[in-house]
């Protein structure tokens, strides 16, 4: 019951939406990269967009595809090990599939400078303050941005601190550049700093610091969480 909630919730289903299959799973068995333009995606969204694309280009920069299935990003997808018997089946929350009415993104890595790059648009599901984004949608795209950066760098990870600062409302449908970026790793222990600006760069809108706890391969995502 608990886990059909949760897959539900992940899905992206409320306010008066209906039950049917799970969209995220072709027949082939492919699940559908959310992180891609759409109809609702802004002019400005879409430029910058673009421009990353063509950084991609030569290498310095790669696109990431968000699947609502974690294991999907992984080749053979032992994502969480063999030690595991837990396998989550939709880890991202923040994909929806009605298109513009929440997170609205795409991430770029760059791998030498161990930084990931989101770029955000949130849409009125979000809503915090009136025409404003709910300070929690914020923390859900920096951590889930710091996270896959942490993900690139350490592997199996999980956040155990996240501390955010916020400077500027984010007016619902704008674009923030959400900007991540490796500090130092220490052990188990990745450190991420995080600012997220308007595109012109003039706003600054949340600033944010983070630990990411590299999880111990030997031990289950059960026993971590004392779940048994
Ligand atoms: C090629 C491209 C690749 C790109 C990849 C893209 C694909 C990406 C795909 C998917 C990415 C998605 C990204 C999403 C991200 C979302 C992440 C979340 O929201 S996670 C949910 C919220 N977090 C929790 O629920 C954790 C709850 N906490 C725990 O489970 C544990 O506390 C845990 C695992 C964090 C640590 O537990 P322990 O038992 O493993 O380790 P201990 O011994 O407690 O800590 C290790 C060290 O860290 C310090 N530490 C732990 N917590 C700390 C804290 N809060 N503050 C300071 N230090 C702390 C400790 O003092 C210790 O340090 P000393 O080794 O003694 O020096």
């Amino acid at each position: 019951m608990w886990r059909n909630c949760v897959r539900l919730a992940r899905r992206g289903l409320g306010r008066g939406a209906v039950l049917r299959p799970d969209p995220t799973v072709s027949r082939c068995g492919v699940s559908k990269d959310y992180a891609l333009p759409n109809s609702s995606w802004s002019q400005g969204m879409m430029d910058l967009y673009s421009r990353f694309l063509e950084m991609c280009k030569d290498g310095t920069w790669k696109r990431i595809p968000s699947y609502s299935n974690s294991v999907d990003h992984i080749p053979g997808k032992a994502f969480w090990g063999v030690h595991s018997k837990y396998q989550p089946q939709l880890w991202q929350t923040i994909n929806m599939d009605t298109e513009g009415v929440g997170f609205e993104y795409a991430m770029f890595l760059n791998p030498s400078e161990k930084r990931m790059v989101c770029l955000f648009q949130p849409g009125p599901y979000l809503e915090g303050p009136s025409g404003f984004a709910h300070g929690g949608s914020t923390a859900t795209i920096i951590d889930s941005t710091i996270g896959s950066c942490a993900t690139f760098v350490a592997g199996r990870v999980m956040t155990a601190n996240l501390s955010i600062n916020y400077r500027n409302p984010i007016p619902l449908g704008s674009v923030v550049l959400v900007d991540s970026k490796v500090d130092q790793v220490e052990g188990r222990k990745v450190f991420l700093s995080c600012h997220v600006r308007s595109i012109d760069g003039q706003t600054l809108h949340a600033e944010a610091t983070a630990l990411f706890i590299r999880l111990d391969s030997t031990k289950s995502l059960q026993q971590q969480m004392s779940c048994q």
